[in-house]
This record gives structure tokens, sequence and C-alpha cells, in this order.
């Protein structure tokens, strides 16, 4: 059911990507062979400004995916009201497969090949699954030697020495748990009690945790894609992640029981964060999902089947572009201090970011309200869409 009038025109321009690269890139192993690997970057839309949105490595990316993930970027800046527009790039592989001189070739690869795509004001790159700051400074140092220019504003992401901000590697777990708070207030409970499940334990999920262990809440089960351990008495996080740091993995964590991640998913717990890949949550598993609350870390971690089930049984979805937002709200305050080389402390931008995230879920509440919906996605895609299209009108044809 259409809940806003949008131009048919406008719509299918909607639908689809402005452009999208698709490339091999070719380097030379630490054996002297040479290896080819697919690449992709998708500029979705750039109506509220430059395009903005992650790089990915991953074995099993596409084309598509791509694509879809630089659309969801297009509504999550809308939605926290940021001035960019939506991007996504990634390449195939599998970086546990490749040493890391063969992976900076790589990266310093791609940032060639992208070089006349990106830049300060056209696209501006980030991390995303097995990347982070080390991939960003690389792409920076590449885009910057071939333009003989300093531009640290071509990516974001990096580490603070090399024009990082203070707060970006924690802010996508600081996002998803503040929005967590917000649902758990919005239905009159408190986080502080929270039994939660956290699957994924990256960036994303593992600083999600250690946030809601801070804040009180229990957590008692997370994941990795080897599988899932389980204490109802809680666990430490940061003790999980010292272990997972050793030993390659959450599995196997002294004193917590095995687990499947299907189990995680369907533990009864108050909180699950979903912080791993796409299509976790598919409509048979929905129907045995216990928690009260979804915020997801992860970038569509439920399927559009298994969003009408979870409405059906009332559990609160806090959609991926408003849980996750934290990420690419840093990523724009890093944008803003590089662009007037100016540094801002950690309290700054964590005040920063949770203005907009508590901003966006009012409005997101808000829109409920006005539209008698039961659907916190419908109601952020609303806001997001009438940000976009309307920006879209604005510019004209
Ligand atoms: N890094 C960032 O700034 C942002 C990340 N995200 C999203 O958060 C999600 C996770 O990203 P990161 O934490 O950055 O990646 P990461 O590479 O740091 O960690 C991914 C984690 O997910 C786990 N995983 C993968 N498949 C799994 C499965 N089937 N079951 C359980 N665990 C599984 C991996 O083992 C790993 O622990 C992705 O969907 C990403 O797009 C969203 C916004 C920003
Ligand atoms: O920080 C950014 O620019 C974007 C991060 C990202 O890829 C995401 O939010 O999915």
């Amino acid at each position: 059911m259409a809940h806003i009038e949008i131009d048919d025109g406008l719509f299918d321009r909607l639908s689809h990507p402005e452009r999208v690269l698709e490339t091999n890139l070719t380097i030379e192993r630490d054996d002297g062979t040479l290896d080819q690997f697919k690449a992709y970057r998708s500029q979705f839309n750039g109506d509220r400004g430059p395009y903005k949105g992650g790089i990915r490595y991953h074995p099993d990316i596409d084309r598509d995916e791509v694509i879809a993930l630089s659309g969801w970027m297009t509504y999550k800046c809308a939605i926290v009201d940021i001035p960019f527009g939506g991007g996504k790039g990634g390449i195939e592989l599998d970086p546990a497969d490749y040493s890391t001189a063969e992976l900076e070739r790589l990266t310093r690869a791609f940032a060639t090949e992208l070089r006349p795509l990106v830049g300060e004001d056209r696209d501006v790159p980030a991390p995303d699954v097995n990347t982070g700051p080390r991939e960003m400074n690389w792409f920076k140092d590449t885009y910057e030697t071939l333009e003989n220019t300093t531009a640290p504003g071509v990516v974001t992401g990096k580490a603070i020495e090399s024009g990082g901000s203070a707060g970006r590697v924690a802010a996508t777990g600081r996002s998803t748990v503040l929005a967590a708070r917000e649902a758990f207030s919005h239905l009159g409970r408190s986080l502080a009690d929270a039994t939660v499940a956290v699957q994924g334990y990256g960036n994303a999920g593992w600083i999600a945790a250690r946030l809601l262990d801070e804040r009180g809440a229990t957590v008692v089960a997370v994941s990795d894609s080897d599988g899932a351990v389980v204490d109802r008495d809680g666990l430490d996080p940061v003790d999980v992640k010292r272990h997972k740091d050793e030993t390659g993995s959450v599995v196997n964590y002294p004193g917590a029981d095995t687990r499947t991640n299907e189990d995680l998913l369907t533990l009864d717990v108050d909180l699950l964060i979903p912080a791993g890949l796409e299509n976790a949550i598919d409509a048979d598993l929905a129907g045995d999902v216990a928690a009260d609350v979804v915020s997801e870390a992860a970038n569509g971690p439920t399927t559009p089947a298994a969003d009408d089930v979870l409405i059906e049984n009332d559990v609160f979805v806090v959609p991926d572009i408003l849980a996750n937002a934290g990420g690419v709200v840093v990523s724009y305050y890093e944008w803003v201090q590089n662009r007037q080389r100016v540094s801002w402390s950690e309290s700054r931008v964590n005040e920063a970011l949770e203005t907009h995230v508590v901003d966006a879920f009012d409005e997101l509440t808000a829109t409920m309200a006005e539209y008698d919906l039961d659907d916190p996605r419908t109601a952020a895609y609303i806001v997001a869409l009438e940000r976009v299209a309307t920006a879209a009108e604005q510019r004209g044809w």
C-alpha cells in the first residue's frame, strides 16, 4: 500500500542506481603469479550530496548486492539527515586467503580504478565488512598520490593519525545501542534490565555487546560465522573479544555452551542484534524469534517476508537504515573535520551522533503515529523517501 505520493517517473528513477562500475582488478601475488578479482562500486543516488558508503571484501559479493546496499545507504543518509547520497562498493575475495601485502596491492588497485569516480565532493567510500582504518589509509594515500594533493575527506573511517575521527570505529555499534535504548523507552521498558543476543562479532557486533554490557544489560549470547556461544548468567564481551582475537572465533569460549547461529537468533532474550550479513532472519525463522526488540546493526538482516511475521508478532524492529547509521553519521563528521582541518573530541562526536539517532527515532515514531502504522521500517522509509524525493524534485530534471 502506498503511503506517500511520488511521481511515477521519479519512483522509476529511484528504483535504479545512477551508475555502477564493474571491473576486474589484477595484482601480483607474493609468489609472483597474477590474480584477478571482480570489484564493484554502485552510486545509487546523489540528489542529497556526494555518494557515501562502505567498501566490502567478501567472497559472496556481487553486483546486485552492491546495488541493494547502495540503495539502503541513500535512505540511511536521508533518515539521519546528513547531506550525502548513497553508494557502496566491494571486491569479491576472502581476505583471510591473502597476505597483508597482497591486500594492500589490491586496495591500491581498487583506489586507482575508482580515482575518476571518487573525491571529497563526488563519492566518499568508508569501511564495511572485512575492511577498516588500514584499508582506508591505503585508499587515501593512493588517491592523494595520484592526484598530487591532500584530500583526507576522500574516504572516511581512517586511522585517527591519518585524519580519522574519534568515535568512528565504535559508531555503528553505538548507534545500534542508542536505537535499542530509544525503542525500549518507547515501549516503556529499560534497556538496563534487558537480556541480549548478538549475531556477528565483528566491528558492529562486538562494540554493541560491549556498550550494552556497560549500560547494565546482560549479553547472554554472541556468535560469528563459526557458531554461537551462550551463557545465561551473562558473557563478558571484552573477554570474549580477547578469546576471538587469540583463537579466531568466539566458539569454545570457556564456560559457555556452544550453539548454532540459528539457536542464537531464536533465543529467549529481550533484545536481538543481528550484526552479521543480509537475510539472517527469513520468514521461517522469524516465527521463532523470541526477542521483543530487534536493533539491526547489519544491513538487510531481515527479509521482507520475515518483517511481516515480526510485525504480526509485535516484535519492534529498529530498521538498519536508522539503527546502524552511526557509522555514516560519524563518517560525515570525519569528513567535516577533514574539510575544516580541525579535530573534534570523542565526546563532541558522540554527542552529535546521539542527536542524529534520537531525532531520527522521534521522527520515526511520530510518523508511525501519523500514518497509524505498526511497522517502524515503513515509517523510516516514509521519512527518508520524502527527503530524497524532495531534493530530487527541487533539483529538477
Ligand atoms: N563497519 C561499519 O561501519 C558498518 C557496518 N554495517 C554492517 O554491519 C554488519 C557487520 O559489519 P562489520 O561488523 O563492519 O563487519 P566485520 O567484518 O567486522 O564483522 C562481521 C562479523 O559477522 C560475522 N558473520 C558473518 N556471517 C555470519 C553468520 N551467518 N552468522 C553469524 N555471524 C556471521 C563474522 O564472523 C564477523 O564476526 C554488515 O552488515 C555491515 O554492512 C553497517 C553500518 C556501518
Ligand atoms: O561510513 C560510511 O560512510 C558508510 C558505512 C556503511 O557502509 C554503512 O553504513 O553501511
